[in-house]
């Protein structure tokens, strides 16, 4: 029987145009599988309505077009029908944490194909202040960058990259009280990481031991550094081999409790939010069914 999905594509995640996308769908996907619709988001939480009325009107597939931040919308939008509906994705953001992660192409027109020819995986997800995320959560550093590049017009790899050299000389770590499943952990921190899957997107693995179906979350702790350190940081995130990194240390973990002294930036899936006083996180397992490549 013939499954309806709905594309629900973001008009300016990752700073890239979305013009071919419609033309790419009706070329490529198989039209004796799916029916499908298309819609565009048209402001922030709007791709999590878009989704949730699809749901509810019983399509099977929702698809977000765009990258971690409309992927979590869609998704927040499968999970609040706690329906049966599966999510895709096209990746089109500016890192695609989820997707890199779940190995689906970053060529729109072989992202297309490969729902062709996928299957369901069933994944965890996870809830941060009781709102859900999928990739990865995080507080510190790459929350204050992720809070700045918001504001930022100019989306994409290259900006983010300079927004990361331009804040991190002047960015002050501080000191946390993590409870993780129960214990008591003080940590000075240059950020603090939350994640369900191996990376924050670009490949940039801040996990890389992390497995999305596992029921646990990988709190990876980067402890303060100096501007010398910066480069082997980054080799560490690129070669996907930070969990041997000095630098830092992670904890898998069902539920965690963070404290702080100061307030600052939190981020789900990339995407900054104002959240003051106690941060509790935990995992929600076997919470979302992905379409990914066949072969993955
Ligand atoms: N029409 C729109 N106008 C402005 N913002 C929008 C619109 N549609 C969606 N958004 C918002 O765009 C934000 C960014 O989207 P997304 O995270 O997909 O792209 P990205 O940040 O470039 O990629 P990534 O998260 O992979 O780094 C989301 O928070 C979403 O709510």
């Amino acid at each position: 029987m013939k499954k309806n999905i709905l594309f629900v594509i973001n008009p300016i995640s990752g700073g890239k145009s979305k013009k071919r996308i419609e033309q790419l769908i009706i070329d490529h996907l198989d039209h004796n599988l799916y029916d499908y619709e298309m819609a565009y988001s048209n402001a922030v939480d709007h791709a999590r309505k878009l989704s949730k009325s699809a749901v509810h009107l019983g399509f099977d597939v929702v698809v977000a077009v765009g990258g971690d931040g409309t992927v979590n919308e869609v998704a927040r939008g499968i999970i609040s029908l706690k329906s049966n509906a599966a999510l895709g994705i096209i990746p089109f953001g500016s890192g695609n944490g989820l997707a890199l992660h779940l190995g689906i192409p970053t060529n729109p027109r072989k992202a297309i194909e490969a729902l062709n020819h996928s299957v369901e995986k069933v994944i965890d997800s996870a809830m941060l202040n009781g709102i859900p995320f999928f990739n990865t959560a995080g507080l510190g550093f790459d929350a204050h960058i992720s809070a700045l590049f918001a504001n930022n017009k100019k989306r994409g790899f290259s900006g983010y990259v300079k927004a990361v050299l331009r804040e991190f000389r002047n960015y002050k770590s501080q000191e946390y009280e993590l409870t993780i499943d129960g214990k008591k952990y003080i940590r000075e921190a240059f950020m603090i990481s939350f994640a369900n899957s191996t990376q924050f997107g670009n490949n940039a693995k801040i996990a890389p031991l992390a497995d999305i179906s596992d029921g646990l979350l990988d709190v990876s702790v980067v402890k303060p550094f100096v501007a010398y350190q910066f480069p082997a940081m980054m080799y560490r995130l690129m070669s996907g081999t930070a969990h041997r990194s000095s630098f830092l240390e992670i904890i898998k973990a069902k539920e965690i409790i963070v404290k702080r002294k100061e307030n600052g930036a939190v981020h789900l899936d990339g995407e900054p939010r104002d959240l003051n006083g106690q941060i509790d996180i935990k995992i929600v397992p076997a919470s979302m069914k992905v379409l990914v490549p066949l072969n993955k």
